[in-house]
């Protein structure tokens, strides 16, 4: 069983919160999908098909539904889940600032705790909620209210996303060290190559041993788990559906073969829905 919820942030903004989580929706979704028709094969049943993953993204800035580049669009073709765009995003402001700022530059502040309710009524719903922060855990949100607070109030376990190079060590270990004083569960750290700006140069022998380095490092000085190390791999915003699906393809193939996915599973807690 997938968790309930899962809540991915990262060490700074533009790190790839949104290309990783739309890939592991795709990915998780397609496994969950296999997962089915496997036992329903072996029961001699029908198979049909069911949401083992949603998205949402609370609050988006610097973006325009429908825009190529808001993270609503790129969580919903990325992933190629049947949501609606307007579902993934629960606030879309235009300045590309912080969300507590965002919302009162468009008049609008947000409310935290109508942000925890919407939250908790996604919660459930079936199928593992995966909710993308926007920046980093300390970002302003609502009045006297972080980004760490929505995952704390809503009892969400982090998966951080953080960069490959030089200086992600002590940006992650940071972020590991401020979740856990706010009490918040930490399953675990992907380092992504958001930077590279070409598939090849993620791939120098140097570029790849400063990533396993860090990973170790952070492993070492952290206590959690590096669950991968993900390459450069470009979006095409433009692409059509096809496009879409092709990349999706190769990116959650990546992601199978690049990350442990254990820790997204809990076979304890879950209610058994199947
Ligand atoms: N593995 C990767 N390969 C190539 N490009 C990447 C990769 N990861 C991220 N990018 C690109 O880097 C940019 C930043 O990534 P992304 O938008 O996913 O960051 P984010 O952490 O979600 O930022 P935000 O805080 O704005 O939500 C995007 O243009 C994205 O397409
Ligand atoms: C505009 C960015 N892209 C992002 C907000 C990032 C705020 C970062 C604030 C900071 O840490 O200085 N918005 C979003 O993820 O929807
Ligand atoms: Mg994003």
């Amino acid at each position: 069983m997938l968790r309930e919820g899962i809540f991915i942030t990262g060490t700074d903004t533009g790190v790839g919160k949104t290309q990783v989580t739309a890939g592991l929706a795709a990915l998780l979704q397609r496994l969950g999908e296999q997962g089915a028709a496997q036992r329903e094969a072996a029961q001699g049943e029908a198979a049909h098909s069911e949401a083992y993953v949603r998205l949402w993204k609370p609050v988006q800035s610097g973006a325009a539904l429908g825009l190529p580049t808001a993270d609503s669009y790129r969580l919903l073709h990325g992933s190629g889940l049947a949501m609606r765009e307007a579902d993934i995003a629960s606030h879309t402001f235009a300045a590309p600032v912080a969300p507590w700022l965002a919302a009162r530059a468009a008049g609008a502040p947000l409310q935290f705790r109508d942000l925890v309710a919407d939250g908790k009524r996604r919660l459930q719903q079936s199928g593992c909620l995966l909710v993308e922060g926007a920046g980093g855990l300390l970002v302003p949100l609502a009045e006297g209210k972080r980004m760490a607070d929505l995952a704390a109030e809503l009892s969400l376990p982090l998966l951080i996303i953080a960069r490959t190079g030089l200086g992600t060590v002590n940006h992650t270990l940071l972020t590991v060290a401020y979740a856990r004083q706010a009490g918040l569960e930490v399953l675990g750290v992907i380092l992504n190559d958001s930077q590279s700006g070409s598939f090849e140069l993620s791939r120098l022998p140097e570029a790849v041993q400063m990533a396993k380095d860090n990973a170790q490092m952070i492993e070492q000085f952290g206590d959690v788990p590096v669950l991968g190390i993900l390459p450069w791999m470009a979006e095409d915003e433009h692409a059509d559906a096809a496009g879409w699906a092709a990349w999706r393809e190769q990116w959650t193939a990546e992601i199978e073969s690049s990350v442990h996915l254990n820790v997204f599973y809990d076979l304890k807690n879950r209610r058994q829905r199947q």
